[in-house]
């Protein structure tokens, strides 16, 4: 019998960048993971649905290294554990699939063995992990999250986000990995495209904290990152040209793409218009994709200790259902 408990986590999705925030500003979503762990005699994977096909089951995966990671960092062993995962997040969209394996594994890990890592040091993990506190930040501490990462340490804000903002996401049905998306980008930029980014990114925080939804469109400007990842994605320059006039506040590549994101005003009267246009723009384009409305997601990850009711991979199906129903 164990000394540990099983831990049961649910961790949002994120948008990163939002825009001119390259590698700063990040948002949580209404898109969730949940995973159970605990200890075993041997280790064994039980993942569900369709985003978690491909995905490792053996001690290569992504979760269980993470969780060794914080039983070392924790000066406890346990070798071998059971991993049951259940994730809506689409991997490779831009919509911070890995971030919430990453903090979803820490958390799951850290409440298992009694919660001995604090929520700054799972940060600093997690960035550690991902390379840039964006997603990781909004899936750990929810809301919206302006961060910075010096190598060693991460620090953040958290901006609750205005109750009118709502999310239109288009998916596109293709997969593009954040380190290709990454491998496009200039070792070097010019001077004014560095104050385009560093003034709209300050005006996007101040609109965001203030509740000034009708500074986001302008403050929603990139020269950083989207016109360099814009070749990989098509249709996305009319896109972030023409939303706007469709009734979107903003609209930037989610993260590193191919997934783009519109803030809308949840009262606004083109809400369908917008649709349209991302999904025929998308077809004109030649892209199956799909869309999704969203909100912010205003709580970070959750980690409880739950009682062993039975074998976990059965438990953790009726809590999935239960969720999926609710
Ligand atoms: N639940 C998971 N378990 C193991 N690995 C995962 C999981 N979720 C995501 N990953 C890893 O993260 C990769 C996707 O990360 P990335 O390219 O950064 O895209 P994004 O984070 O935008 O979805 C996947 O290809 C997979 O290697
Ligand atoms: N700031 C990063 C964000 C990557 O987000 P993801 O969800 O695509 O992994 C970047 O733009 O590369």
């Amino acid at each position: 019998m164990s000394i540990y408990g099983r831990s049961r986590v649910k961790v949002p999705a994120s948008t990163a960048n939002l825009g001119p925030g390259f590698d700063t500003l990040g948002m949580a979503l209404s898109l969730y993971a949940w995973i159970e762990m605990e200890e075993a005699t041997e280790t064994v994977f039980h993942l569900y649905g369709d985003e978690m096909k491909g995905i490792a089951r053996d001690k290569s995966n992504l979760l269980y290294k993470v969780a060794q990671m914080v039983f070392a960092e924790a000066g406890v062993s346990v070798p071998e554990l059971s991993i049951s995962m259940y994730s809506e997040i689409p991997l490779t969209r831009g919509l911070g699939s890995s971030a919430s394996a990453i903090v979803g594994a820490l958390a799951a890990a850290n409440a298992m063995i009694g919660s001995p890592l604090g929520a700054a040091k799972l940060f600093d993990m997690a960035t550690a992990l991902e390379k840039h506190p964006d997603n990781v930040g909004a899936s750990i501490f929810g809301g919206i999250i302006t961060a910075v990462w010096d190598g060693e340490h991460a620090d953040y804000i958290r901006i609750e986000p205005p109750r009118e903002l709502e999310v239109l996401v288009v998916i596109p049905e293709f997969e593009l990995e954040t380190v290709k998306a990454r491998g496009l980008l200039p070792a070097e930029v010019t001077m004014s495209d560095a104050v385009h980014n560093i003034s709209r990114t300050s005006l996007l925080t101040a609109a965001l904290s203030a509740g000034r939804l009708d500074m986001i469109g302008r403050a929603m400007q990139d020269r950083l990152h989207q016109p360099y990842r814009a070749p990989m994605v098509p249709g996305m320059e009319k896109l972030l040209a023409e939303a706007p006039g469709h009734g979107a506040l903003g609209i930037a590549l989610s993260g590193a793409g191919p997934t783009l994101l519109c803030m809308v005003d949840r009262n606004g009267d083109k809400k369908q218009e917008l649709e349209n246009f991302l999904k025929e723009t998308m077809q004109e384009n030649g892209i199956p994709s799909c869309t999704v409305w969203l909100s912010p997601c205003t709580s970070g990850v959750t980690a409880e200790l739950i009682e062993r009711n039975g074998m976990q991979n059965e438990s953790f199906l009726d809590m999935i259902k239960g969720e999926l129903q609710s």
